[in-house]
């Protein structure tokens, strides 16, 4: 028979063995069947397929033939996020260890099927799957994106649909930049005016915006749905001015700052010697603490500018304990380093450099107290620069990144120092000083999100940009199919 060639999937499975002719073919009796413990993939997975094909696919607890089934189980074999997907004549078998390594295999699955399965109105088949044995488990535990709702403020749906789509390429944690100069996100009980006031406002003067508890709620409840763990950042003690202007209390001379709508950075600064800063801040850190099932709160640090380097050491020393006295670990810009650091502590790597250049010290700095690192540096990681000298959206400070500067690296080897040991993952922030809309945040994310993905879950052996590039390209129906505004990067042959 000929050859069969390779599914072209993203991220790229550890192992991947065709059929050949071998094809299941979804029908009007196809039957899902989640077994105990299966938890959301099943649901999922079925109002996918059912809004596209418009078959009925009844969802089965077990039991029953054994034909013309996918079937969704655990199994003792498979831990963590593995998965095991076999797709023979007869049914889908798909088993892991844990519901969530269910959920991503689904999304395997998925990029199994043709694109129009992720239409939003029933398309026409035949629904056809492969002949194919994956058997699958991510290299990074940290695989995140970064949703800045401070510069620009995005709707609790804006967020979901972000989530919906990060949840493609199994992302599995989702860091919320809450606060910034240009606006303060999220209601603290007894400081009603860092939303109230801190939130009426974003870059350009535009829409007002924060987001109630429960909203906050809901945004995590969505993400748990799809095994997308949420990071709340606060950061500090710079890129605070939204805070300052809400209470002037707060403020070294007890003046509060005009709201600011522009985008510059480095200029505010807690007032390191005031109680009542850390008094906000165990009031802030604590109630966000209870809202975030999450082990990590987000504390910010970058760019302190306006804060001398005893004070922030003094107040990295101090807001470590107000974190894991709330029961959660410290997450930090690479800067933290500069500070004394509580064990369990994640420093976020965002500089450009890179070996042992200028700038890397402040990693080497964090992994020698015991942190481990998360990498996003800026010139590779960062979905709000430019793609060329041509986009219209987007920053260029840290250099202009096309699909292949995104994808051609390897973040246990960028920073000496730094090895496969010390780094959780990936993460790839999306800033938005520049991104209103949701084509907005489709067209920067879209395709370095998937880039950054793969990085985060495939093997580093099995990652080359050849290989890469024509996957990437299968993925554009897809995105099509599910009105994604994506980039159509002259690097990648689009079909
Ligand atoms: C960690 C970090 N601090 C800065 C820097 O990244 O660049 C971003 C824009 O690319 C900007 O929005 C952010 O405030």
């Amino acid at each position: 028979s000929p050859q069969v060639a390779a599914p072209r999937l993203v991220p790229e499975p550890s192992s991947v063995r065709t059929v050949p002719g071998v094809t299941f073919t979804l029908t009007r009796a196809t039957r899902i069947v989640a077994g105990p413990g299966s938890g959301t993939a099943g649901p999922y997975l079925a109002g996918i397929l059912r809004r596209s094909t418009g078959y009925r696919l009844p969802l089965v607890a077990g039991g029953g033939a054994s034909r013309n089934v996918i079937s969704l189980s655990l199994s003792g074999r498979e831990k963590g996020e593995a998965y095991r997907l076999d797709v023979t004549r007869t049914a889908v078998r798909l088993e892991a260890g844990t519901a969530e390594g269910l959920f991503r295999g689904v999304q395997t699955l998925r990029q199994l099927l043709p694109p129009s399965v992720e239409a939003a109105t029933v398309q026409r088949g035949p629904w056809t799957v492969p002949g194919v044995r994956v058997e699958d488990s991510p290299r990074f535990a940290w695989r995140g994106t970064m949703l800045d709702v401070a510069r620009h403020f995005f709707t609790v749906r804006q967020v979901e649909r972000y989530i919906d789509l990060a949840a493609l390429y199994k992302i599995n944690t989702l860091h919320l930049h809450l606060s910034d100069d240009q606006g303060w996100r999220i209601a603290i009980n007894g400081w009603p005016r860092l939303a109230t006031y801190g939130g009426s406002t974003e870059v350009g003067g535009g829409k007002s915006g924060y987001y109630t508890q429960a909203d906050y709620t809901q945004i995590v409840r969505y993400a748990a749905a799809r095994y997308i763990t949420v990071m709340p950042e606060i950061d500090g003690p710079s890129h605070t001015n939204a805070a300052l202007a809400s209470y002037a209390r707060l403020n070294c001379d007890d003046k509060a700052p005009p709201l600011y709508t522009g985008t510059d950075v480095g200029f505010s600064s807690w007032c390191i010697a005031k109680p009542v800063t850390y008094q906000l801040l165990d009031d802030v850190l604590g109630q966000l603490a209870r809202l975030t099932p999450g082990p990590y709160l987000h504390v910010g640090g970058d760019e302190a500018h306006s804060t001398t380097a005893a004070d922030y050491a003094t107040y990295i020393g101090r807001i470590g304990p107000i974190v894991t006295g709330h029961g959660k670990k410290m997450v930090g810009w690479n800067e933290i380093g500069a500070g004394r650091l509580p064990a369990g502590s994640v420093a976020q790597y965002w500089n450009t450099a890179t070996g042992s250049e200028s700038g890397t010290q402040t990693a080497r700095e964090a992994v020698a107290q015991g942190a481990k690192v998360v990498m996003s540096p800026a010139n590779r990681a960062y979905l709000d620069m430019k793609y060329d000298e041509n986009t219209r959206l987007g920053q260029d400070w840290a250099g202009l990144i096309e699909v292949r500067d995104a994808y051609d690296w390897d973040p246990a080897t960028l920073v000496d120092g730094v090895t496969e040991k010390d780094v959780l993952g990936v993460e790839a922030p999306l800033w938005s000083e520049t991104l209103v809309t949701d084509d907005d945040i489709d067209y920067m994310a879209f395709p370095r999100l998937p880039a950054i993905a793969e990085i985060g879950w495939s093997p580093q052996a099995a990652r080359t940009w050849s290989d890469f590039r024509v996957r990437l390209a299968a993925q554009g129906p897809r995105w099509s199919a599910l009105a994604v505004n994506y980039y159509r990067s002259p690097q990648v042959p689009w079909p």
